[in-house]
């Protein structure tokens, strides 16, 4: 099969790594000339010691219209409908590897597609995947998602290998939601993390993390199952967990008493988190939707209130008197 994917960062090119072991032809685009200059010479960090003929890169978006009719978008989420608008994916079976709300509409990546691309089919590729861990061929599980069930099947089957196991979910809403929500949550274990907290308060970040993702999940149409999957909670503990996660690293950093723009300098990469949030903050206050440890991550990065106060009033807010099962 070939495919093409949009972003060659770090998740693009180990998704084309992946895709090129099972003899797949891949044309990666990214609008940065070293990385597909490094991709077509193969001396890409992540290439060392693989050798692949099918895996190709580009800077041009027209080479990538022609190439296939299954694209992968592997962007960051604030740069997807910049870059699909300059693309005619209308034919296209698009598959979103992406993770993120886009701050001002709160839209998630299929709605983007859509509303851009109409007659596009979107599925949404999401779960516990570390893409450096990807990129070696450790063994990795996760979930796709969309209507399609038959096209789904058969990019599973594509996708799959023993080391890339995929599940198939009709609740797209709800898988793309736990990959966008988690990384708020990660941030937050994070600052907890850096500000030396412990584990103890780690794992109940984690538990109240997910119970406020669910909140926010069903009040916009996904199933409260997907929560509990490898899409939500193992997701979530994945990223709130690693030393590896940007997220986690960006909340980590400032917690130790570095600035936003010192956190985002020193990691020089994308951190999701810290944009969702502003749009889980604004869907929180709309929707009335109980979200105390995103709206925190909120007053400490965007707001830069002062983080032992926030983290007070997060501790000190009254107890819940409804029972519930998290
Ligand atoms: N890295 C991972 O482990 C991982 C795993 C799963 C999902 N994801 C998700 O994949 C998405 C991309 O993450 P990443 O780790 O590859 O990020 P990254 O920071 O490694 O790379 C982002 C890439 O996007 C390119 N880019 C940015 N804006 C662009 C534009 N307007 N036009 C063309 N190219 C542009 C950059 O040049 C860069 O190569 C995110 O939503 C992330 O949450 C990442
Ligand atoms: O490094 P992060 O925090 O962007 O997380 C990467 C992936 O989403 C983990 O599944």
């Amino acid at each position: 099969m070939k495919l093409s994917i949009l972003g060659g960062g770090r998740w693009g090119v180990a998704l084309s790594l992946h895709l090129g072991r099972l003899n797949h032809q891949v044309l990666v685009y990214d609008r940065n000339q070293d990385i597909v200059r490094e991709i077509n010479r193969g001396n890409h960090p992540y290439m060392k010691d693989i050798k692949l003929k099918g895996v190709e890169a580009t800077t041009s978006l027209e080479d990538i219209e022609h190439y296939s009719d299954y694209v992968i978008i592997a962007l960051p989420v604030q740069a997807i409908r910049g870059v699909i608008q300059s693309l005619d994916l209308s034919q296209k079976m698009v598959i979103s590897a992406s993770k993120g709300l886009e701050i001002g509409t709160y839209k998630r990546v299929s709605q983007i597609v859509r509303e851009v691309h109409s007659s596009a089919q979107v599925f949404s590729l999401s779960g516990p995947s570390f893409a450096s861990e990807v990129s070696k061929g450790l063994p990795t599980a996760l979930v796709l998602a969309g209507e399609d069930t038959d096209q789904m099947r058969k990019i599973r089957d594509a996708f799959f290998s023993e080391n890339f196991r995929i599940y198939l979910s009709t609740d797209i809403v709800g898988v793309e939601l736990g990959g966008a929500l988690k990384n708020v949550v990660a941030i937050a274990c994070g600052i907890s993390d850096g500000l030396g907290y412990g584990e103890n308060a780690r794992a109940s970040l984690i538990t109240r993390g997910l119970a406020e993702m669910v909140r926010i999940g069903v009040k916009l149409g996904a199933k409260r199952e997907t929560f509990y999957g490898l899409s939500g909670m193992g997701d979530l503990f994945l990223t709130a967990s690693s030393p590896q996660s940007r997220n986690r690293t960006f909340g980590f950093l400032i917690g130790k008493g570095k600035s936003a723009q010192m956190a985002f300098k020193e990691i020089g990469q994308v951190v999701e988190g810290a944009y969702t949030v502003r749009a889980v903050k604004k869907l929180s206050e709309e929707l009335s939707i109980y979200a105390p440890i995103s709206c925190a991550v909120y007053e400490v990065i965007i707001e830069n209130k002062n983080i032992q106060e926030v983290v007070k009033s997060l501790l000190l807010r009254p107890p819940k008197e409804e029972f519930e099962v998290l």
